[in-house]
């Protein structure tokens, strides 16, 4: 590798040329003609203006991703596919049905991946790989499927295979039903003990944001984790986001000197998943019969258990280990968290959407043969229509990331031959905002609208009567809407996702009543208008919400 990340590829190529007064002058030397072969490059689709070729879109990408992706957005308006240049590397933007199909669908799996950006993004950074150990996954060549390609395996045992078993490890243990539903089972009772803890029929003053981004990721985090990792650092829900506010510098590369927060976030967050670690080996018993349990209190749920199990098993650093679920965690709070948050805003500064989405989650209500006691099931919740509109559109407006693929054979998209050692990216916020795709009368494809992806049809009952009924209809077409990503590497966390996301609301308002207070800002101040997406988080997720909202609650039940 020669070099280690998007970082790296701008500032060392360029301060190479920086070093002294003769570099200088063959640094601008060598960026005029960069500049002019880039010019030059007539082929292909059109190319995003770029005034200082291959470096400042790079950097304007890195440092002020919401002007970077306005333009994008602007650009693709009248084109599906799009180029420029980080220094030397070609990145093709695209949106549109081709796109899509080229970087999910199985036929190009092993021509289009996400390896190039494991290796290069994610190891050195989220995982603190060192350099010998990413050229350990840089060696696998045989691919993320079970069936290893030809000629790149033999005599290497499955569990061996980095990709495949990273990748199995997650989509087994996270997403299996007979796996999934005693996490989705745990979480919900977690949660409802957190909101147990209001008294009953006393009103009470609450920061949607402080409640879901402790509540909500704690017991997250519980489920997944066991009670040991917040048990033995107490402020790790508060480590977690603060690093989580670094984290899109971190994964690019931005260095230490640079901004020393970044790396000080992170490793303060990675101590605290060490501790519960080296705690958890020192008392499991891999002999024992919860090796195989969906959940024990050491590890907590089986996937993190059969991630440890097989990272001790091929020999990775201990802070590797912690560093790696520190990824999981990362990917189980950061976006699930401002999600809720966002719905449960949108519903509560709407009173009639509230009331209506409350009788809706009144017919989740089902009685515990076992108990007799009245409780939600989380099966009826995630398929209430109107609840499920409102998650789509959150979905679709406040993520915002570019779903990044490395392309390791020439693929044609769109007429356009898209050559080895590029990379393809398919930015949401292109497609999740497309005017011709999503608005309906009214409601432009920028705005939120609860009712979006609602149909009503008539219903005739057994004795004739009509009766109206609210059905699921997502508004646009499935290509252009992937807040999950697509094809081999699709988040191996979003049925959890759905089902975390709809047991907290279903709780939340069918044990509260709900009255909104007003607006704040994040430090607790008045503000005079409602929240918008913080813009600070653009390409890295969820956007949260840059304020705050402060809601009276009374626990009814
Ligand atoms: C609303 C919630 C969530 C959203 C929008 C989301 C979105 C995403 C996206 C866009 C990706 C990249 C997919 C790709 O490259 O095609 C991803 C990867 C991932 N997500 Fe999620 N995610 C969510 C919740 C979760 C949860 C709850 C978990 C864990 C329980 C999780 C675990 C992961 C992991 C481990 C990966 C990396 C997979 C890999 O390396 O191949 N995510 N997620």
């Amino acid at each position: 590798m020669a070099s280690t990340n998007l970082f790296s590829w701008v500032l060392v190529d360029l301060g190479e040329v920086t070093t002294s007064a003769v570099a200088v002058s063959l640094g601008a030397l060598l960026l005029l003609i960069f500049a002019l072969q880039v010019a030059r490059r007539e082929d292909g689709p059109p190319t995003l203006n770029d005034p200082i070729p291959g470096i400042f879109n790079a950097l304007q990408f890195m440092f002020d991703n919401n002007t970077f992706m306005l333009r994008v957005q602007r650009a693709l308006k009248n084109n599906n596919l799009m180029r420029f240049y980080i220094i030397r590397k070609p990145v093709y933007l695209a949106t549109g049905p081709a796109a899509v199909k080229a970087m999910f669908g199985r036929e190009l799996m092993h021509h289009v991946t996400n390896q190039e950006q494991m290796v290069l993004f994610a190891m050195p950074t989220l995982q603190k790989m060192n350099r010998e150990e990413v050229r350990r996954w840089v060696d696998d060549k045989s691919g993320a499927t079970k069936t290893p390609l030809p000629g790149t395996a033999e005599g290497i045992p499955q569990r061996q295979r980095l990709w495949y078993t990273y990748e199995h490890i997650h989509v087994e243990y996270l997403g299996k039903p007979q796996n999934l539903h005693p996490l989705v089972n745990l979480f919900s009772s977690k949660m409802e003990l957190a909101l147990e803890r209001y008294p009953i029929g006393q009103w009470v003053t609450v920061s949607v944001q402080d409640m879901c981004r402790q509540e909500l990721a704690a017991s997250a985090m519980e489920t997944l984790f066991g009670p040991e990792l917040i048990g033995l650092t107490p402020d790790f829900v508060s480590r977690f986001w603060r690093f989580d506010r670094n984290a899109f510098k971190l994964i690019v590369g931005v260095p230490k000197w640079i901004d020393p927060a970044v790396h000080e976030t992170h490793n303060h967050f990675v101590d605290g998943i060490g501790t519960w670690l080296e705690n958890g080996l020192s008392k499991m018993n891999w002999n024992g019969p919860d090796t195989d349990a969906n959940w024990e209190p050491l590890f907590g749920g089986r996937v993190v258990r059969e991630l440890v199990k097989w990272m001790l098993e091929t020999n990775w650093r201990k802070e590797v280990i912690a560093a790696t679920l520190g990824a999981l965690i990362f990917g189980l709070t950061s976006n699930s968290v401002p999600v809720t948050i966002w719905m449960l805003m949108e519903m509560i500064q709407d009173p009639s959407l509230l009331q209506a989405v409350r009788e809706e989650v009144a017919t989740a209500m089902v009685i515990d043969p076992k108990t007799g006691n009245q409780t939600l099931s989380s099966h009826k919740l995630v398929a209430l229509p109107l609840l499920q509109s409102i998650w789509t559109e959150t979905l679709r407006l406040r993520i915002n990331f570019n779903i990044t693929r490395d392309v390791k054979q020439p693929v044609t998209i769109n007429g356009h031959l898209i050559p080895k050692g590029s990379i393809l990216q398919a930015p949401m916020m292109v497609s999740h905002c497309m005017e011709d795709v999503w608005a309906a009368d009214g409601h432009p494809a920028s705005e939120f609208w609860a009712e979006r992806h609602v149909k009503y049809i008539d219903e005739i009952d057994a004795l004739g009567q009509i009766s109206r009924k609210r059905v699921f209809a997502m508004a646009g077409d499935a290509t252009s809407y992937f807040p999950f990503g697509g094809g081999i590497n699709i988040c191996p966390g979003r049925q959890f996702a759905k089902f975390e996301v709809f047991s907290a609301i279903g709780l939340i308002l069918s044990r509260f009543d709900i009255e909104l207070i007003g607006w704040t800002q994040t430090d607790g101040k008045p503000s005079d208008r409602a929240a918008r997406a913080d813009l600070r988080y653009s390409g890295a997720g969820a956007m949260p919400p840059d304020r705050d909202m402060k809601i009276r609650w009374r626990r009814i039940a």
